[in-house]
């Protein structure tokens, strides 16, 4: 009987850490006191090594599969004699709620645009396509934000057929944690960028369940590259309960936030409503429909305590 182990290890290449850090020396991008800066400004608890170390190498792996792609791209348009639109590279970043997929999606796009070959970098959430606030109430959905069910699939993928086919100004829809809502006729722009990162909890899902059409294609049919940001479970929720207390001192201390009414909470009850939200939602959303579509990523990033890396795995 091949295990479960055996399998893994035939799909991917491991690296620890202290293996990977050790691929910065093959880097030839070095980044200046305003690229850290800048870098700050994504995230001041990010660690700086841990860009250098972790994120750097990965922006020039990425830098080289991407570069690859577009030799091949040349290859194809001189045999066929013709110059097609140019159409974005396309990175997908999974992931449970908390993990830091928006975080790493910042660093990687911050990095991405340092490289002279793919200078625009785009990047877009699929919180954005999650249904309007008044449609998921409709569709007694509210308790199941995140679920599969609770996005727009049919536009999602409207979307990024666009953007496949190299159309010119395509619009996504914008979502605010503010308000918990889509922001009504508001829209990110996204104009033929050489790359676009795609970053949500459901980019690997395939929708083989009975709230899918099983006809409309799958997101990662039109994905080049596609990143699962991983860490253990009560890693995951801690997380979760400490950004819920910052939020709380934060963004639910304005008075149009959807949460305003937690700003008045003590640490404790925050605490207790924060776990309760992770156990009813995020965690069973995790267990059923996004942990399952980790090994179809090309790259596995494993984050242990303090969000340091542990582990890379890359498919072979
Ligand atoms: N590399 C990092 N170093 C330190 N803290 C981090 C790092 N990445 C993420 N965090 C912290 O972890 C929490 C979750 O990060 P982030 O908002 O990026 O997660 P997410 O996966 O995009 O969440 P969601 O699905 O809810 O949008 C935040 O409090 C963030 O500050
Ligand atoms: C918007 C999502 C679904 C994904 O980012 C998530 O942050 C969310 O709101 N989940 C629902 C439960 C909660 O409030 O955390």
């Amino acid at each position: 009987m091949t295990s479960a182990n055996q399998i893994h290890n035939a799909l991917y290449l491991a690296f620890q850490r202290v293996q990977w850090a050790e691929l910065r020396n093959s880097v030839p991008l070095t980044l200046n006191e305003t690229d850290l800066a800048n870098l700050r400004g994504i995230n001041e608890k990010i660690s700086l090594t841990e860009v250098t170390d972790i994120y750097l190498p990965l922006s020039r792996l990425l830098n080289l599969i991407v570069g690859a792609k577009q030799q091949r791209g040349l290859t194809l348009n001189q045999f066929l004699g013709h110059t097609p639109p140019k159409r974005p590279y396309i990175i997908s970043i999974a992931g449970s709620v908390a993990v830091g997929k928006s975080t790493t999606a910042r660093i990687l796009q911050a990095l991405l645009r340092q490289w002279p070959e793919h200078p625009q970098v785009d990047l877009i959430t699929t919180d954005g396509f999650l249904y309007p606030l008044s449609e998921l109430k409709r569709r007694g959905l509210l308790q199941r934000k995140g679920f599969p069910e609770s996005y727009d699939m049919k536009l999602l993928i409207e979307f990024i057929t666009q953007i496949k086919s190299g159309d010119a100004s395509v619009n996504a829809p914008l979502y605010s944690h503010i308000t918990y809502d889509r922001i009504p006729h508001q829209y990110q722009v996204i104009n033929q960028p050489d790359i676009l990162i795609l970053e949500g909890l459901n980019v690997l899902q395939t929708g083989q369940d009975s709230t899918f059409d099983t006809k409309r294609p799958f997101l990662s049919d039109f994905v080049d590259f596609s990143v699962y940001v991983d860490s253990s479970k009560s890693l995951l929720k801690q997380w979760y309960v400490e950004r819920f207390l910052q939020f709380r001192k934060g963004a639910f201390a304005n008075p149009k936030s959807y949460f305003h009414h937690y700003s008045h909470l003590s640490d404790e009850e925050s605490v207790q409503i924060a776990s309760n939200i992770w156990d009813s939602i995020n965690g069973p959303n995790l267990q059923l429909n996004i942990e399952p579509t980790r090994d179809r990523a090309h790259l596995i990033l494993q984050k242990g305590p303090d969000h340091l890396m542990d582990q890379v795995l890359l498919r072979k």
